[in-house]
């Protein structure tokens, strides 16, 4: 069986190795404690075996749900932010056609709220809804998260015009915790399908939970397959040589790395469907090991057209950066650059040649070039870009975030720090509680 896997031959010269198989007893005792739940935030470690304990019954659940809200709607608003909505939006966007909208297959088309506060967005999504037959999924593990409580109560309000209480009942799923938080009660209330996030996943861990499986259904995408990808490397993960392990190799190097300096890893792809899997592989990867003051910082770009904004930094600014590159062996489709007898632009010497080989001589130029300016360059391949494949990714790179937090000895399952800004707003808005912090806020004005 093929797997995902990972090549880190152009980072060795910059770390050795030895340097890098340096951590190879210590990230193999951190998948231990990942599995055994021994170590830091073992609350959460949940998602370690969730894809081997998905069942068949499960899948067919979230399927029929999918499924019968197919049958009544064009377009599902998921509202959700960070852990909420990245999983579903990256892997939805991976599997999409790339003009999916303007022309729309059987399935609905999946927009997305409640990840931002924007009054214009609001109004533009709901100036657009008001023509539509849409439902919601409503997700939020801890139910009391301020931005999408607003885009719901926005929304709801507005399907309940639209089609009345009973049937927007019927297009209303909330995703939530079992018994607590405001969005639990309001379910409860009005009587909407539910699913659980369990205690112990957290939000940034939750794309394999029916967080991101009932929207990515939704869309129209085998979540089978997703999950079966997932449980492949689950347990390639246990069973493979720490040379041969993506996971704990990934883990590994990214922090030899780290310990030489390179403090912010720029995930690249050279496919514009991967565009959002960067955003949710920044949640995790921030999220989990932004803390007590240390930390790699993710960031990513999509290539080449970034080649033509950021290159320039990556090629020559400060050398604190490694690149991380995500390659897919073999496109989808097939499309052959033309002959063209006048040959004015020059072509004619890539005529006959496939776009995809192109596109793998700009990705292997850039590494070479990066790698030649100081860049360390990691490398993750996936055969093709399927359902089967993201769930391999999806699960490596949780499991070497929870092995590289371990590694750098954080809890890489809070987020303590994300409260700060929380506690301003309140305060600023005179949320009832907050009286005292209005008052010394205020004061710094
Ligand atoms: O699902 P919730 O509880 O609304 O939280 C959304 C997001 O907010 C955070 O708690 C903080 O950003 C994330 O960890 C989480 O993914």
């Amino acid at each position: 069986m093929e797997h995902i896997k990972l090549d880190i031959e152009k980072s060795l010269g910059f770390v050795t190795k030895k340097e890098v198989f340096k951590f190879e007893e210590e990230s193999k005792k951190h998948l231990i404690s990942l599995q055994k739940g021994t170590g830091k935030g073992n609350d959460y470690v949940g998602w370690v075996e969730l894809p081997s304990q998905i069942s068949e019954k499960d899948l067919n659940d979230l399927e029929a749900t999918a499924n019968s809200l197919k049958e009544r709607i064009e377009v599902l608003v998921v509202i959700g932010i960070g852990g909420s909505y990245l999983g579903a939006k990256a892997v939805n966007d991976a599997l999409a056609n790339n003009f999916d909208h303007l022309s729309p297959n059987e399935n609905p088309i999946v927009l997305y709220a409640g990840q931002n506060i924007s009054e214009d967005y609001l109004f533009e999504l709901m100036q657009v809804l008001k023509e539509v037959e849409f439902g919601i999924c409503v997700i939020s593990k801890s139910g009391t998260t301020t931005e999408p409580a607003i885009a719901f109560r926005l929304l709801k309000e507005l399907l309940e015009k639209n089609v009345g209480k009973e049937e927007a009942r019927e297009r209303i799923v909330a995703i939530t915790d079992e018994s607590k938080g405001a969005l639990r009660s309001l379910a409860e209330q009005e009587n909407y399908k539910t699913f659980v996030i369990s205690d112990n996943v957290g939000g940034r861990y939750s794309v394999l939970t029916p967080v991101g499986l009932l929207p990515i259904a939704v869309a129209g995408h085998n979540i089978k397959e997703l999950v079966k990808g997932a449980q492949s490397m689950q347990n390639y993960s246990v069973a493979a040589a720490f040379d041969e392990n993506p996971a704990l190799l990934y883990a590994a190097t990214r922090n030899a790395l780290y310990a030489k300096g390179k403090g912010i890893e720029i995930l690249a792809n050279y496919n514009p469907k991967l565009h959002n899997i960067g955003e949710w592989w920044k949640q995790l990867y921030g999220e989990s090991e932004g803390k007590e003051n240390k930390g790699i910082f993710p960031a990513s770009v999509d290539l080449t057209s970034d080649l033509h904004s950021m290159g320039q930094y990556i090629q020559e600014g400060q050398r604190n950066i490694f690149e991380t590159v995500i390659s897919i062996a073999q496109s989808n489709h097939s499309v052959l650059i033309p002959e063209d007898k006048n040959n004015l632009d020059k072509l004619n010497y890539l005529a006959g040649k496939h776009v995809d080989q192109v596109n793998k001589m700009a990705e292997l130029g850039t590494q070479l070039a990066h790698v030649d300016g100081g860049v360390p360059n990691l490398r993750i391949e996936l055969p093709r870009l399927n359902e089967f494949y993201l769930g391999e990714l999806l699960y490596f790179f949780e499991l070497a975030c929870g092995v590289s937090g371990y590694i750098l000895d954080v809890n890489p399952f809070d987020q303590p720090g994300v409260e700060a800004y929380k506690s301003n707003m309140f305060a600023l808005l005179e949320k009832p509680g907050f009286e005292e912090a209005s008052k010394k806020i205020k004061e710094r004005l």
